[in-house]
């Protein structure tokens, strides 16, 4: 008889024994009961005859995991805190019979001599961070890049933040490169996901671009990841475990030996300080843009209807960023000054009149619109904080011989609505275009001629170390939509318009400028971990986190920054508490993440959101 620890996958519990008649090689995905129930497995490591009964392996599987793969999943079980199930649960398995097939092709794209010297530079790295101005051409190096390592006989992937949001990228790979490309994100079928594995253990796919799922595909000849937009925080997991791609793409390289490449007009602190960085300045084609201030309160002004007349009197298209959906996103008491709160979560439900109701944009609790504060009973309750739905209605009105359309998550449910608007844009049969964060990733459209940004200032007020970071990032994404191709203005809706004129020409400044205030205090000079506790019954959850920092106390080199209340104080029931800490030492800090193994406390490595 034989012997082995056992990962039971999509489990958070620690390996079990399980004995066996035949001798399995390590990787080997195996069906196993526990109590009664029968679940998968993956063998990872022969152990002696243990003193107790232990049951027998009931099936063994074809697909497995090599030991690269085991490898990378006792790292990720270890840096994120989980089980090596879970953590294994992650990569898709390796069909054992892959096939390789050689090819070559040739592309269409020449580059510029700027664009050739960035290309060399990535050559010559085997980890790079592309720092490239918005419509510079970063894209067509990757195509570049990825032609390379076709005709090399290797694989590559290509991380985007959302690919379902770009069907202009997905044009230009398929253009490209034809069937040897495969788009890959978790909203594919699961007929699409089998025909794609399919064609990659035959060798016909050479390159995948997809979401972070994308990272966990079996590729035995994987050579290149790109990571594009690689400031975008939806490469980070927002659930057990809270991995984030970016960084184990990094991790990937070193050990699959695999050159990566990070691009971004507008690159985190992180990469710009530890990767060597090539910075591509300027636009492609020719382009001057011109960035205007308006300092007046919340909503439409003037200033703004009329630098939106005179880019439509151009027969340019207009481009509006909020960062709320719905009409309003909070209903106020004039009187005692509170928000109407949704009953599960501690936060202000928001207006949708489309519905005649109110609702909670955490739990999706909805009703009525009440007509008096439910706290006072005073009868002077306003709506506050205007949002997408609101604005598009607003500018219809003013603008009613053109188009406006809303483009954010209640209005693009599939992603047929999604191309079938963005293909309307892109054939100007919309003149406005109002959205939220959906509108600055990456889409590159020639006729808009105006950006107008609104309610920013309310995300650089928010309590995180990163909130200037973030908000530049996005107000230069956002900009960078208009005017890629020949003139094109920004109106910029803020009481803080000192920061954004210092910044927004120069964001390499702003990032040198903040390292010098982050030293010794945030990352990335300090590694941070964030522990949160979750509890029905609120006192519960408190004594959790006091539980927690009772824990820190043994491990003198972390830091405990504070702990207490978490921001949203409640969500869908549940009080939330947490505790954030920080050391100079990545290992003191995984020690106390592992040494606080309690139910109903989850940890957050590198946390991005503090909510
Ligand atoms: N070498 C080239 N030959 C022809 N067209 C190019 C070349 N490089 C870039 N372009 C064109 O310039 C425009 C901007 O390039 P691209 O979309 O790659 O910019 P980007 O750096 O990825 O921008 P963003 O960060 O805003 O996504 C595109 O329309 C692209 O087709
Ligand atoms: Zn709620």
């Amino acid at each position: 008889m034989f012997y082995y620890h056992i990962a039971l996958l999509k489990s958070p519990l620690s390996p079990l024994t399980y004995q066996s008649e035949q001798t399995l090689p390590l990787g080997t995905i195996v069906e196993v009961t526990l109590s009664k129930r029968t679940t998968q497995g993956v063998v990872i490591a022969e152990v002696e005859k243990p003193s107790f009964e232990c049951e027998t392996i009931s099936l063994t599987c074809k697909p497995f995991y090599p030991s690269k793969t085991l490898e990378l999943a006792r790292f990720i079980a270890e840096y994120y805190v989980c089980s090596l199930g879970e953590a294994l649960s992650l990569f898709v398995p390796y069909a054992s019979n892959a096939l390789h097939v050689n090819e070559t092709i040739t592309i269409e794209i020449t580059l510029s001599t700027e664009q050739q010297k960035a290309y060399d530079f990535i050559e010559a790295h085997p980890t790079s961070l592309l720092f490239g101005d918005t419509g510079s051409g970063k894209t067509e190096i990757y195509m570049k890049l990825f032609e390379q390592s076709i005709n090399e006989g290797k694989q590559a992937i290509f991380l985007l933040p959302e690919i379902g949001l770009t069907p202009q990228m997905k044009n230009r790979l398929k253009h490209h490169f034809g069937t040897h490309v495969a788009i890959w994100h978790s909203k594919i079928s699961a007929k699409k996901k089998e025909q794609i594995l399919s064609d990659l253990s035959e060798g016909k796919i050479s390159i995948i671009a997809g979401t972070r799922s994308a990272l966990f595909l079996p590729l035995q000849h994987l050579g290149l990841i790109v990571v594009d937009e690689e400031h975008d925080e939806s490469y980070k997991s927002g659930n057990r475990p809270r991995y984030n791609a970016k960084d184990l793409a990094l991790l990937f390289g070193q050990k699959i030996g695999c050159k990566v490449l990070l691009g971004s007009a507008t690159p985190t602190l992180g990469s710009f300080h530890k990767i060597p960085t090539f910075r591509l300045k300027g636009t492609f084609f020719e382009s001057q843009s011109h960035i205007m201030y308006d300092d007046g309160e919340h909503g439409l002004s003037f200033k703004m209807t009329q630098a939106i007349q005179k880019a439509l009197n151009a027969k340019k298209q207009v481009i509006v960023f909020l960062p709320t959906r719905a009409n309003f996103k909070y209903i106020t008491c004039k009187s005692c000054g509170a928000n109407v709160e949704c009953p599960f979560c501690s936060v202000g439900m928001s207006i949708h009149h489309n519905m005649n109701a109110l609702k909670c944009h955490y739990c999706n609790y909805t009703e009525v619109i009440p007509k008096i504060c439910p706290k006072c009973g005073c009868e002077e309750i306003v709506a506050t904080r205007m949002g997408t739905a609101e604005v598009s209605q607003k500018l219809s009105e003013h603008f009613s011989e053109h188009v406006v359309q809303q483009f954010d998550r209640d209005e693009v449910r599939t992603e047929k609505k999604l191309s079938e608007i963005l293909s309307d844009f892109n054939e100007h049969k919309i003149d406005i275009m109002v959205g939220t964060q959906m509108l600055s990733k990456g889409h590159d459209y020639h006729g808009v001629g105006l950006a107008v940004i609104l309610g920013v200032d309310a995300l650089l007020g928010m309590s995180d170390f990163r909130s200037r970071e973030k908000t530049l990032a996005l107000v230069l994404q956002i900009a960078g939509r208009a005017g890629r191709k020949g003139y094109g203005e920004v109106l910029i809706q803020s009481k803080n318009s000192e920061f954004f004129k210092q910044y927004l020409s120069d964001f390499e400044q702003f990032l040198k400028d903040e390292l010098v205030f982050r030293k010794n205090l945030y990352p990335p000079f300090k590694k941070m971990l964030r522990l949160m506790s979750a509890h029905v019954k609120d006192e519960k959850a408190k004594e959790l986190i006091d539980k927690v920092a009772l824990i820190a106390q043994s491990f003198p080199q972390v830091e405990v920054v504070g702990f207490g209340k978490a921001n949203i104080s409640k969500i869908a029931n549940k009080y939330r508490y947490e505790l954030l800490a920080r050391s100079d030492s990545s290992k003191a800090l995984l020690e106390f993440a592992h040494a606080v193994k309690l139910l109903h406390v989850e940890a957050d490595i590198d946390p991005l959101s503090f909510s």
